[in-house]
């Protein structure tokens, strides 16, 4: 049994409301060192001379980020963001140069289990409730050790954590099916990550398209995650000098170079 499942196990145990969102389980420091990644793409694919030429889509970028840290990866579009965001989440297809490590260890099944992954487009079931939503991935995603009611707890910890009690009867929605707001949606893809507790948790482009108000409460919402000791990762396209001064670390990149 992993260790990660038996201490969450302990802990939903040990109280009536999970104390999981106050402290992560197993802190780690996410170390990244002289990254190169490289993809083969083809010229000419309409021609009969079509030839494959290399792209190098990261140049060499190193970083640390500790337990309790936010580190945010600015730069232009293209200039390898998400990427590297992919790269750090061990979800990366081929060829990866360089060194990613996790408390000093390389990627493994179990760091997969501990690392929260929010993706830009977010990934629900329009016709859900926001409850409902939380309920289905309790189920689907928490260790079958704990028992449904233990589940439920962590459940309501969740949607308390994120500030989404107001709207917890409501549908989630699409832009095309009316629903909560676009921050609450993203609050929700916050929490199907967050439900599993991860010591990791990368987001992608996580304010990106709301207004500065609520792009604030999203990072607010990451620093207490932070503060229980995850290590945080998010790309961001253009930060408000409000929320730029949330972030314990930046990581500016142009063209696959690290230049901040
Ligand atoms: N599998 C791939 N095949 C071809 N090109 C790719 C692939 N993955 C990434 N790229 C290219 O690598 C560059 C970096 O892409 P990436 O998505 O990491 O940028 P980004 O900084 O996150 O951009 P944005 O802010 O627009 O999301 C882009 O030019 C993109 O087209």
């Amino acid at each position: 049994m992993e260790e990660v499942t038996v201490e969450m196990e302990a802990q939903t145990r040990q109280s009536a409301v999970p104390i999981i969102f106050k402290k992560a389980n197993c802190p780690v420091t996410l170390k990244f060192e002289d990254v190169v990644y490289k993809i083969k793409s083809k010229t000419g694919v309409f021609l009969k001379k079509s030839k494959s030429e290399e792209k190098i889509i990261l140049k060499g970028v190193t970083g640390m980020v500790l337990p309790g840290e936010i580190l945010a990866m600015l730069g232009p579009s293209g200039s390898g963001k998400t990427t590297l965001l992919t790269a750090l989440g061990g979800r990366l297809a081929g060829h990866l140069e360089g060194n990613i490590t996790y408390n000093g260890k390389p990627f493994s099944s179990t760091m997969k289990r501990n690392v929260g992954f929010v993706t830009q487009d977010d990934v629900l079931y329009p016709h859900l409730t926001v409850t409902e939503t939380f309920v289905y991935t309790a189920l689907l995603r928490l260790p079958n050790s704990l028992s449904k009611e233990e589940k439920m707890i962590i459940t309501e910890a969740v949607i308390t954590q994120l500030g989404l009690s107001q709207c917890r009867d409501s549908i989630v929605g699409n832009p095309f099916v009316g629903g909560v707001s676009v921050g609450e949606r993203k609050r929700v893809s916050i929490g199907q990550e967050v439900i599993i507790n991860p010591s990791i948790l990368l987001l992608d482009e996580p304010t990106s398209g709301l207004d500065s108000t609520t792009a604030q409460r999203i990072v607010s919402t990451l620093w207490e995650l932070a503060n229980g000791g995850r290590t945080i990762v998010m790309t961001i396209h253009q930060p408000s000098s409000r929320l730029f001064y949330m972030f314990h670390k930046v990581l500016l990149l142009s063209e696959g170079n690290p230049l901040y």
